[in-house]
């Protein structure tokens, strides 16, 4: 028999985490047993689906995590796939023992600041900000979820260069995509082919928003990111009845015609008791390379629309930075290659930067939040 109890190889294991789920192979009921012979150990391991394509990375680990405890033996990985039961069981475990669904981040204690990007017309730069952002915040250390939730638009996932990649579904529990250090998922993700074009009225869109916020294993999140579709409609209705607490931030561009509609997406999100944490200017100016800025959609959207809501809303809704138009910017969203990668220095990239640090850096305001309460006898 090898010198080392089964013991020391469960402890020895519970350092493997399963690659999508990113928590221990023991935690999740994975290692079904473990067999200690004279120069060999087997490990029984449970898949979560058959097919996982990340086999090789699990057996890979498995085996190094042994060899710490048992550096001469012969390791076997032996593969099965779990059962209906011990998928439940996995799920429910990761729901934290809820077995119905709900929205995490709703929930009273909930730590993950939740930003809904919002614009009142199409093509103003919300998904490009949106990208840019997360991974900003993500460079900084902080875990952070994207949902692209614009049905008509959902070009977050090519923004990112994972445009073909579905999520691995376990049960009815939807791994998020893994990239650049933060966790997606698409609304175009769920469609059952990403080009299918979808005539989804309310209820649809509500369910799959719900699906994207309950049925998605997000794990523990510091800052989640939701890009809505333009305008007012019913992703934005749904969003604040699922998530009040969510803060919204609203893009525009320079433009009086489309700072006048952005205004009424902010305004939307207030009637739905969501706290508007402030305004992006989106291709704000275009920079000369004599150094002169050209105002290409005009100028004063932006500000326009932050004193229109901190009069309305009276509290304080900044402009929180204003982004140039930068052909590298472009390039960047359509090669899958945000800015804030490639050209960090550039003056759009660190504009972004500091959006992003004004946002995680903030606490959470209660103004203009709903805060859950109910007059007494009204229970
Ligand atoms: N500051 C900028 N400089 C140069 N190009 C930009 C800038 N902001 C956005 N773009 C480009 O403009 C186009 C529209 O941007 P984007 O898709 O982010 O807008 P959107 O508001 O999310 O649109 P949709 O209405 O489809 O949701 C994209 O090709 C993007 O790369």
């Amino acid at each position: 028999m090898a010198a080392v109890t089964e013991e020391q190889v469960r402890e020895a294991l519970s350092t493997v985490n399963d690659p999508e789920i990113k928590r221990p192979i023991t935690d999740l009921g994975m290692v079904d047993g473990i067999t200690i012979g004279d120069n060999e150990i087997t490990v029984r391991l449970l898949l979560t689906v058959s097919g996982c394509p990340l086999k090789d990375t699990l057996n890979r680990d498995i085996t190094a995590a042994v060899l710490t405890v048992a550096p001469d033996v012969n390791v076997v990985v032996d593969m099965g796939v779990m059962n209906d039961e011990q998928r439940k069981s996995m799920q429910q475990m990761l729901r934290g023992g809820h077995t119905e669904r709900e929205v995490p981040f709703a929930q009273v204690g909930s730590l993950t600041k939740v930003f809904a990007i919002a614009s009142g017309k199409g093509g103003v730069g919300k998904s490009t900000v949106t990208v840019n952002l997360g991974l900003a915040m993500a460079n900084r250390g902080l875990k952070v979820g994207i949902i692209d939730a614009d049905i008509y638009g959902h070009s977050i996932p090519d923004m990112l260069g994972v445009g073909d990649l579905r999520p691995t579904q376990v049960e009815d529990m939807i791994m998020p995509v893994p990239v650049k250090g933060m966790k997606v998922i698409s609304i175009g993700m769920l469609k059952p082919n990403k080009n299918q074009v979808v005539a989804w009225r309310g209820p649809m869109l509500d369910r799959a928003l719900l699906q994207m916020l309950s049925d998605v294993y997000w794990g523990d999140l510091d800052v989640l990111l939701l890009d809505l579709p333009p305008g007012t409609g019913d992703v934005a209705i749904s969003l604040g009845q699922h998530l009040p607490n969510a803060e919204v931030l609203v893009v525009t561009t320079p433009q009086p015609a489309a700072a006048s509609v952005a205004e009424r997406a902010g305004t939307m999100a207030s009637m739905m008791h969501q706290r508007v944490v402030g305004i992006v200017e989106n291709m704000s100016y275009f920079q000369l390379p004599s150094g002169e800025r050209m105002e290409i959609f005009g100028s004063g959207g932006a500000a326009a629309v932050a004193e229109t809501l901190t009069a309305r809303f009276g509290y304080d809704v900044p402009v929180l930075g204003q982004v140039p138009l930068e052909e590298k910017l472009r390039e960047g969203g359509d090669s899958g290659e945000p800015i804030i990668a490639t050209n960090p220095d550039s003056e759009a990239a660190k504009i972004l930067q500091g959006i992003a640090d004004q946002l995680s850096g903030r606490s959470r305001g209660l103004a203009g939040m709903q805060l859950g309460l109910a007059p007494a006898g009204r229970l």
